[in-house]
């Protein structure tokens, strides 16, 4: 095992997994994850292998440190770091998978991220914990047991990225976190798990049906940043304030966290209308938890100028929304984007 990225050693019939850490309370040193003043991301790479018994069975490991950050600081500059040493990594055949160790707040926005950019078959599987690594129930070393063995197993490959926690599977593209302390926390409302693991013994419900990785028409290509997309929260009696303010800040894109089926108050959607007709790429999501927001179903997205959100909830519809201006989609493609991703 190395901590500076060295490869290793290609052993006969033993797989290679390299675990590149970004933070997150599988990381963190409390007594537990609610106590004031709690900090995350603390803990290196080493000791957390060091720290899963067994861990070292499942594959020729190594490890890397790429960040050391409670994933609310996860931004554009760093998915963009991430992704291209994912790419490295299976660019220079270094590992047959890689396990990305990350903070449970924002894991599924780096997972989709991963789940449309990375060029490879290759499985790219993220975990966390909810619970500090030196808390009483620690979640992290059996989440990071699991996720190696993933990581490992030939059947995971062309399954795109894969969140791993708490036994479950989930594809990034579909998984959301639910609650703020619960360890069965995540879950993949509408499509369901990806599949399960018990102690490193993994089993596969599906496919993800939608395209992924090599299948994906987004790439880091040409990629130095991602344009500024704002997510706006609707609520009742919302004026038409921050769509203006975010649009005069520069937003390139907007994505409203609609109420129900995407919806808004009349000011807000007078105010969208106005940024889609100025050039600003504007998707219609939903702050509720399932369920799809269709298009020209309670607005006329075609007479007003708008995206629907499909099935994405609005931190994954920002995402795609930066790929898609970053190559320079237009409207109807953004739509078009949304039905197919
Ligand atoms: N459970 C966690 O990992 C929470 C932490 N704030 C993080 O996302 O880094």
């Amino acid at each position: 095992m190395s901590a500076g990225g060295g490869r290793a050693p290609r052993e006969a019939g033993r797989r290679r997994v390299r675990l590149l850490a970004t933070g997150g309370t599988i990381a963190g040193r409390a007594a537990s994850g609610v106590e004031p003043g709690y900090r995350s991301g603390e803990v290196a790479v080493e000791a957390l292998i060091d720290a899963v018994p067994g861990l070292r069975e499942l594959a020729a490991l190594d490890g890397e440190q790429v960040a050391q950050v409670g994933s609310q600081d996860m931004d554009d500059a760093l998915w963009l770091k991430l992704a291209a040493r994912v790419q490295e990594v299976f660019d220079s055949d270094a590992a047959d998978g890689v396990v990305i160790t990350h903070g449970t707040d924002t894991v599924e926005e780096t997972g989709w991220f991963l789940h449309l950019v990375v060029k490879s078959d290759r499985p790219v599987v993220l975990t966390g914990a909810m619970r500090p690594a030196t808390a009483l129930s620690a979640d992290g070393p059996l989440n990071l047991y699991n996720a190696v063995a993933v990581a490992a197993d030939p059947a995971a490959r062309g399954r795109g990225a894969i969140v791993v926690l708490n036994d479950d599977l989930h594809c990034a593209r579909d998984v959301t976190k639910s609650s703020t302390t619960d360890v069965h926390t995540f879950i993949s409302p509408g499509p369901g798990l990806l599949g399960s693991a018990s102690y490193g013994r993994v089993r596969y419900f599906r496919q993800p049906p939608h395209p992924h990785t090599t299948a994906s028409g987004f790439s880091l290509d040409g990629i130095r940043q991602l344009p500024r997309v704002d997510i706006l929260y609707a609520h009742a009696g919302m004026t038409a304030d921050l769509v203006r303010a975010s649009v005069s800040l520069g937003a390139r894109g907007l994505v409203m966290a609609g109420v129900g089926n995407g919806n808004m108050s009349t000011a807000a959607v007078r105010a969208l209308a106005e940024a889609a007709r100025e050039g600003v790429v504007v998707v219609r999501s939903t702050r509720v938890v399932s369920g799809d927001v269709g298009r020209n179903i309670e607005l006329d997205d075609d007479a007003l100028g708008l995206v629907a959100a499909d099935q994405l909830n609005p931190q994954k519809a920002r995402v795609l929304l930066q790929l898609c201006l970053a190559r320079g989609m237009e409207r109807d493609a953004v739509q078009d984007a949304f039905h197919r991703y």
